[in-house]
Protein backbone atom coordinates (compact mmCIF):
# COMPACT_ATOMS: atom_id res chain seq x y z
CA UNK A 1 0.00 0.00 0.00
CA UNK A 2 1.54 3.44 -1.22
CA UNK A 3 2.75 5.50 1.92
CA UNK A 4 0.08 8.27 2.99
CA UNK A 5 1.03 11.97 4.67
CA UNK A 6 0.17 12.58 7.87
CA UNK A 7 -3.21 14.33 8.61
CA UNK A 8 -3.20 17.59 10.99
CA UNK A 9 -6.82 18.99 11.85
CA UNK A 10 -6.34 22.56 13.41
CA UNK A 11 -10.10 23.67 15.28
CA UNK A 12 -10.44 27.17 15.61
CA UNK A 13 -8.62 29.23 12.55
CA UNK A 14 -8.21 32.48 14.82
CA UNK A 15 -4.63 33.76 15.50
CA UNK A 16 -3.49 30.58 17.27
CA UNK A 17 -5.26 28.02 14.82
CA UNK A 18 -3.87 30.37 11.80
CA UNK A 19 -0.40 30.36 12.90
CA UNK A 20 -0.13 27.09 14.50
CA UNK A 21 -1.34 25.51 11.13
CA UNK A 22 1.51 27.72 8.74
CA UNK A 23 4.00 26.40 11.44
CA UNK A 24 2.93 22.81 11.01
CA UNK A 25 2.67 22.97 7.28
CA UNK A 26 6.06 25.00 7.31
CA UNK A 27 8.00 21.70 8.75
CA UNK A 28 6.31 19.04 6.78
CA UNK A 29 4.54 17.35 9.18
CA UNK A 30 1.71 16.42 7.07
CA UNK A 31 -1.24 17.72 5.42
CA UNK A 32 -3.30 20.63 7.38
CA UNK A 33 -6.75 21.16 7.72
CA UNK A 34 -8.23 24.64 9.71
CA UNK A 35 -11.92 24.59 10.61
CA UNK A 36 -13.62 27.45 12.38
CA UNK A 37 -17.29 27.89 12.80
CA UNK A 38 -19.50 28.14 9.39
CA UNK A 39 -20.16 32.57 9.80
CA UNK A 40 -15.87 32.30 9.42
CA UNK A 41 -15.87 29.95 6.77
CA UNK A 42 -15.12 32.76 4.08
CA UNK A 43 -11.80 34.11 5.84
CA UNK A 44 -10.99 30.52 7.14
CA UNK A 45 -10.73 30.00 3.17
CA UNK A 46 -8.84 32.76 2.46
CA UNK A 47 -6.79 31.61 5.22
CA UNK A 48 -5.80 28.36 4.38
CA UNK A 49 -5.78 29.13 0.44
CA UNK A 50 -2.97 32.35 1.18
CA UNK A 51 -1.04 29.74 3.17
CA UNK A 52 -1.20 27.19 0.31
CA UNK A 53 -0.20 30.16 -2.07
CA UNK A 54 3.10 30.48 0.02
CA UNK A 55 4.21 26.56 -0.28
CA UNK A 56 5.97 26.98 -3.65
CA UNK A 57 7.99 30.05 -2.38
CA UNK A 58 8.40 27.64 0.67
CA UNK A 59 9.30 24.34 -0.90
CA UNK A 60 6.57 22.60 0.77
CA UNK A 61 4.54 19.86 -0.19
CA UNK A 62 1.77 20.40 2.39
CA UNK A 63 -2.00 20.84 1.35
CA UNK A 64 -3.53 22.88 3.65
CA UNK A 65 -7.18 23.58 3.48
CA UNK A 66 -9.34 25.71 5.14
CA UNK A 67 -13.78 24.82 5.90
CA UNK A 68 -16.42 24.65 8.09
CA UNK A 69 -16.91 21.05 7.83
CA UNK A 70 -15.69 18.18 9.69
CA UNK A 71 -16.09 15.43 7.15
CA UNK A 72 -12.77 16.91 5.62
CA UNK A 73 -11.08 16.41 9.35
CA UNK A 74 -12.31 12.81 8.46
CA UNK A 75 -9.64 10.58 9.55
CA UNK A 76 -6.77 12.95 10.92
CA UNK A 77 -3.68 11.86 12.99
CA UNK A 78 -3.38 14.79 15.24
CA UNK A 79 -6.15 17.53 15.96
CA UNK A 80 -5.33 20.45 17.90
CA UNK A 81 -8.06 22.35 19.41
CA UNK A 82 -7.70 26.35 19.83
CA UNK A 83 -11.55 26.92 19.45
CA UNK A 84 -13.06 29.71 21.82
CA UNK A 85 -12.80 32.82 22.47
CA UNK A 86 -9.86 34.64 24.09
CA UNK A 87 -9.36 37.33 27.00
CA UNK A 88 -8.65 40.72 26.85
CA UNK A 89 -7.05 43.12 29.07
CA UNK A 90 -8.32 42.76 33.25
CA UNK A 91 -9.46 39.20 32.56
CA UNK A 92 -7.93 36.20 33.67
CA UNK A 93 -8.18 33.05 31.95
CA UNK A 94 -10.41 31.92 34.22
CA UNK A 95 -12.87 34.00 33.15
CA UNK A 96 -13.28 32.42 29.93
CA UNK A 97 -14.14 28.86 30.94
CA UNK A 98 -17.67 28.65 31.35
CA UNK A 99 -18.40 29.70 27.36
CA UNK A 100 -15.39 27.44 26.12
CA UNK A 101 -16.43 24.76 28.17
CA UNK A 102 -19.58 24.44 26.04
CA UNK A 103 -17.51 25.05 22.54
CA UNK A 104 -14.85 22.02 23.61
CA UNK A 105 -17.80 19.59 24.30
CA UNK A 106 -19.73 20.58 20.81
CA UNK A 107 -15.89 20.36 19.02
CA UNK A 108 -14.71 17.38 20.70
CA UNK A 109 -17.87 15.12 19.95
CA UNK A 110 -17.17 16.00 16.04
CA UNK A 111 -13.91 15.81 16.53
CA UNK A 112 -14.24 11.85 17.87
CA UNK A 113 -16.84 11.16 15.08
CA UNK A 114 -14.51 11.76 12.02
CA UNK A 115 -11.22 10.92 14.01
CA UNK A 116 -11.85 8.27 16.59
CA UNK A 117 -8.32 7.51 16.80
CA UNK A 118 -6.55 10.90 16.64
CA UNK A 119 -4.49 12.04 19.20
CA UNK A 120 -5.86 15.55 20.19
CA UNK A 121 -3.58 18.42 21.82
CA UNK A 122 -6.18 21.31 23.50
CA UNK A 123 -4.54 24.73 23.65
CA UNK A 124 -8.02 26.54 24.45
CA UNK A 125 -8.47 28.08 27.84
CA UNK A 126 -8.22 27.88 31.03
CA UNK A 127 -5.94 25.17 29.55
CA UNK A 128 -5.82 22.51 32.27
CA UNK A 129 -9.66 22.45 32.99
CA UNK A 130 -10.82 22.48 28.75
CA UNK A 131 -7.87 19.73 28.34
CA UNK A 132 -10.32 17.71 31.42
CA UNK A 133 -13.24 18.58 29.62
CA UNK A 134 -11.97 17.64 26.05
CA UNK A 135 -11.10 14.40 28.19
CA UNK A 136 -14.27 13.50 29.44
CA UNK A 137 -15.85 14.55 26.55
CA UNK A 138 -13.65 12.62 24.24
CA UNK A 139 -14.11 8.72 26.31
CA UNK A 140 -10.43 8.63 24.84
CA UNK A 141 -7.92 7.05 26.87
CA UNK A 142 -5.78 9.55 28.85
CA UNK A 143 -2.47 9.33 26.79
CA UNK A 144 -4.31 10.34 23.60
CA UNK A 145 -5.74 13.99 24.98
CA UNK A 146 -2.86 16.77 26.00
CA UNK A 147 -2.76 19.90 26.69
CA UNK A 148 -0.83 22.51 26.14
CA UNK A 149 1.18 25.01 28.76
CA UNK A 150 4.58 24.04 29.88
CA UNK A 151 6.26 24.34 26.00
CA UNK A 152 4.92 27.39 26.28
CA UNK A 153 5.70 28.90 29.92
CA UNK A 154 9.33 27.09 29.61
CA UNK A 155 9.73 29.17 26.33
CA UNK A 156 9.21 32.23 28.03
CA UNK A 157 11.72 31.27 30.89
CA UNK A 158 14.19 29.96 28.56
CA UNK A 159 13.62 33.86 26.95
CA UNK A 160 14.33 35.75 29.62
CA UNK A 161 17.21 33.65 31.33
CA UNK A 162 18.77 33.66 27.43
CA UNK A 163 18.71 37.29 27.70
CA UNK A 164 19.77 37.92 31.15
CA UNK A 165 23.14 35.42 30.67
CA UNK A 166 23.69 36.73 27.20
CA UNK A 167 23.62 33.18 25.97
CA UNK A 168 22.01 31.15 23.10
CA UNK A 169 17.95 29.96 23.99
CA UNK A 170 19.10 26.76 22.72
CA UNK A 171 21.66 26.22 25.81
CA UNK A 172 18.72 26.93 28.69
CA UNK A 173 16.26 24.59 29.46
CA UNK A 174 14.17 24.73 32.20
CA UNK A 175 10.99 22.92 33.44
CA UNK A 176 7.68 24.72 34.38
CA UNK A 177 4.88 22.15 36.52
CA UNK A 178 1.02 23.06 37.71
CA UNK A 179 -1.42 24.74 36.13
CA UNK A 180 -1.43 27.53 33.27
CA UNK A 181 -1.95 30.39 35.75
CA UNK A 182 -0.21 32.91 37.67
CA UNK A 183 0.71 30.48 40.19
CA UNK A 184 2.50 27.97 38.12
CA UNK A 185 5.72 26.68 39.51
CA UNK A 186 9.08 27.29 37.23
CA UNK A 187 11.47 25.09 38.73
CA UNK A 188 14.89 26.11 38.93
CA UNK A 189 16.25 23.89 40.54
CA UNK A 190 15.57 21.30 37.56
CA UNK A 191 17.11 24.77 35.57
CA UNK A 192 20.03 25.00 33.56
CA UNK A 193 22.53 26.57 31.29
CA UNK A 194 24.26 24.34 28.97
CA UNK A 195 24.49 22.17 31.96
CA UNK A 196 25.37 24.43 34.53
CA UNK A 197 22.14 24.86 37.12
CA UNK A 198 20.87 28.31 37.00
CA UNK A 199 20.97 28.97 40.85
CA UNK A 200 25.35 29.30 39.90
CA UNK A 201 25.04 31.80 37.28
CA UNK A 202 21.52 34.07 37.92
CA UNK A 203 21.63 35.95 41.75
CA UNK A 204 18.23 34.67 43.72
CA UNK A 205 16.64 38.39 43.35
CA UNK A 206 17.04 38.41 39.46
CA UNK A 207 15.94 34.20 39.31
CA UNK A 208 12.77 35.28 41.80
CA UNK A 209 12.21 37.94 38.88
CA UNK A 210 12.67 35.79 35.94
CA UNK A 211 10.05 33.67 37.65
CA UNK A 212 7.63 36.58 38.20
CA UNK A 213 7.83 37.51 34.44
CA UNK A 214 7.18 33.86 33.31
CA UNK A 215 4.32 33.87 35.57
CA UNK A 216 2.63 36.39 34.18
CA UNK A 217 3.94 36.28 30.50
CA UNK A 218 0.66 35.53 28.96
CA UNK A 219 -1.18 38.51 30.77
CA UNK A 220 2.38 40.92 29.63
CA UNK A 221 1.34 39.88 25.89
CA UNK A 222 -2.81 40.79 26.54
CA UNK A 223 -1.01 44.20 28.15
CA UNK A 224 0.51 44.90 25.06
CA UNK A 225 -1.96 43.62 22.22
CA UNK A 226 -4.73 45.00 23.68
CA UNK A 227 -7.35 42.70 22.42
CA UNK A 228 -6.57 39.28 21.95
CA UNK A 229 -3.85 37.15 23.77
CA UNK A 230 -0.51 35.65 22.55
CA UNK A 231 -0.27 33.52 19.54
CA UNK A 232 3.31 33.31 17.98
CA UNK A 233 4.76 31.15 20.68
CA UNK A 234 1.73 29.23 21.46
CA UNK A 235 1.86 27.92 18.07
CA UNK A 236 5.32 27.25 18.07
CA UNK A 237 4.90 24.83 21.16
CA UNK A 238 1.75 23.36 19.68
CA UNK A 239 3.89 22.22 16.54
CA UNK A 240 6.28 20.85 18.90
CA UNK A 241 3.76 19.22 20.22
CA UNK A 242 2.42 18.25 17.12
CA UNK A 243 6.32 17.31 16.13
CA UNK A 244 7.03 14.83 18.81
CA UNK A 245 3.57 13.15 18.00
CA UNK A 246 3.75 12.61 14.37
CA UNK A 247 7.64 11.69 14.65
CA UNK A 248 7.56 9.49 17.53
CA UNK A 249 10.36 12.05 19.12
CA UNK A 250 9.91 10.68 22.61
CA UNK A 251 10.23 14.32 23.76
CA UNK A 252 10.86 14.92 27.33
CA UNK A 253 8.03 17.82 27.54
CA UNK A 254 6.56 19.60 30.04
CA UNK A 255 2.48 18.86 29.24
CA UNK A 256 -1.03 19.06 30.58
CA UNK A 257 -1.28 15.26 31.79
CA UNK A 258 -4.17 13.58 33.44
CA UNK A 259 -3.10 12.69 37.14
CA UNK A 260 -3.71 9.42 38.55
CA UNK A 261 -1.80 9.24 41.62
CA UNK A 262 1.18 10.87 40.46
CA UNK A 263 2.75 14.28 42.45
CA UNK A 264 -0.32 12.92 45.10
CA UNK A 265 -2.93 13.73 42.91
CA UNK A 266 -6.49 12.13 41.59
CA UNK A 267 -8.96 12.84 38.39
CA UNK A 268 -7.19 16.08 37.36
CA UNK A 269 -5.78 17.86 33.98
CA UNK A 270 -2.27 19.72 35.26
CA UNK A 271 1.10 20.38 33.56
CA UNK A 272 3.88 17.78 34.67
CA UNK A 273 7.14 16.74 32.87
CA UNK A 274 6.26 13.95 30.24
CA UNK A 275 7.64 11.82 27.78
CA UNK A 276 5.56 12.84 24.62
CA UNK A 277 5.91 10.28 21.40
CA UNK A 278 4.64 8.23 19.13
CA UNK A 279 1.07 7.53 21.06
CA UNK A 280 1.06 10.53 22.83
CA UNK A 281 1.66 11.19 26.71
CA UNK A 282 3.79 8.12 26.89
CA UNK A 283 4.89 8.39 30.54
CA UNK A 284 4.46 11.02 33.35
CA UNK A 285 7.80 11.99 34.45
CA UNK A 286 7.86 12.39 38.89
CA UNK A 287 10.10 14.36 40.08
CA UNK A 288 11.95 14.65 43.81
CA UNK A 289 10.40 18.16 45.32
CA UNK A 290 11.15 20.24 48.08
CA UNK A 291 8.71 21.08 50.82
CA UNK A 292 8.49 24.10 49.05
CA UNK A 293 7.91 23.06 45.72
CA UNK A 294 5.42 20.68 46.91
CA UNK A 295 3.76 23.23 48.44
CA UNK A 296 3.72 25.50 45.64
CA UNK A 297 2.25 22.58 43.29
CA UNK A 298 -0.57 22.82 45.42
CA UNK A 299 -1.30 26.01 45.86
CA UNK A 300 -1.68 25.95 41.82
CA UNK A 301 -3.60 22.58 41.43
CA UNK A 302 -5.89 24.14 44.05
CA UNK A 303 -6.31 26.82 41.30
CA UNK A 304 -7.42 24.21 38.96
CA UNK A 305 -9.36 22.38 40.76
CA UNK A 306 -10.95 26.02 41.82
CA UNK A 307 -12.10 26.75 38.22
CA UNK A 308 -13.31 23.05 37.74
CA UNK A 309 -15.84 23.79 40.00
CA UNK A 310 -17.23 26.46 37.94
CA UNK A 311 -17.35 23.60 34.92
CA UNK A 312 -21.03 23.84 34.12
CA UNK A 313 -22.39 20.69 35.64
CA UNK A 314 -23.72 17.69 33.79
N1 LIG B 1 -2.87 27.17 26.60
C1 LIG B 1 -2.16 28.19 26.16
O1 LIG B 1 -0.98 28.27 26.42
C2 LIG B 1 -2.80 29.25 25.33
C3 LIG B 1 -4.16 29.27 25.18
N2 LIG B 1 -4.74 30.20 24.36
C4 LIG B 1 -6.20 30.12 24.23
O2 LIG B 1 -6.51 29.62 22.92
C5 LIG B 1 -7.81 30.08 22.54
C6 LIG B 1 -7.75 30.67 21.14
O3 LIG B 1 -6.99 31.84 21.13
P1 LIG B 1 -6.88 32.72 19.79
O4 LIG B 1 -6.64 31.85 18.62
O5 LIG B 1 -5.96 33.83 20.07
O6 LIG B 1 -8.38 33.28 19.68
P2 LIG B 1 -9.13 33.81 18.36
O7 LIG B 1 -10.32 34.54 18.84
O8 LIG B 1 -8.17 34.50 17.46
O9 LIG B 1 -9.59 32.46 17.62
C7 LIG B 1 -10.51 31.58 18.14
C8 LIG B 1 -11.29 31.01 16.97
O10 LIG B 1 -12.15 29.99 17.45
C9 LIG B 1 -13.29 30.01 16.63
N3 LIG B 1 -14.39 29.28 17.23
C10 LIG B 1 -15.25 29.67 18.21
N4 LIG B 1 -16.13 28.71 18.46
C11 LIG B 1 -15.84 27.67 17.63
C12 LIG B 1 -16.39 26.39 17.42
N5 LIG B 1 -17.45 25.99 18.10
N6 LIG B 1 -15.84 25.62 16.48
C13 LIG B 1 -14.78 26.00 15.77
N7 LIG B 1 -14.20 27.22 15.93
C14 LIG B 1 -14.72 28.03 16.85
C15 LIG B 1 -13.57 31.51 16.46
O11 LIG B 1 -14.45 31.76 15.36
C16 LIG B 1 -12.17 32.04 16.26
O12 LIG B 1 -11.81 32.13 14.89
C17 LIG B 1 -8.24 31.05 23.64
O13 LIG B 1 -9.08 30.39 24.57
C18 LIG B 1 -6.93 31.43 24.30
O14 LIG B 1 -7.10 31.87 25.62
C19 LIG B 1 -4.02 31.09 23.64
C20 LIG B 1 -2.65 31.11 23.76
C21 LIG B 1 -1.93 30.22 24.65
O1 LIG C 1 -2.59 34.73 28.39
C1 LIG C 1 -3.51 34.23 27.71
O2 LIG C 1 -4.71 34.46 27.88
C2 LIG C 1 -3.12 33.30 26.61
C3 LIG C 1 -2.20 32.32 27.21
O3 LIG C 1 -2.61 31.37 27.84
C4 LIG C 1 -0.78 32.63 27.20
O4 LIG C 1 -0.31 33.42 26.36
O5 LIG C 1 -0.07 32.09 28.06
Amino acid sequence: MAIKRRKISVIGGGFTGATTALMVAQKELGDVVLLDIPQMEGPTKGKALDMLESTPVQGIDSAIVGTSNYEDTKDSDVVVITAGIARKPGMSRDDLVNTNAGIMKAVTREVVKYSPNCYIIVLTNPADAMTYTVYKESGFPKNRVIGQSGVLDTARFRTFVAQELNLSVEDISGFVLGGHGDDMVPLIRYSYAGGIPLEKLIPQDRLDAIVERTRKGGGEIVGLLGNGSAYYAPAASLTQMVEAIIKDKKRVIPTIAYLEGEYGYEDIYAGVPTILGGDGIEKVIELELTEDEKAALAKSIQSIRNVMEALPKE
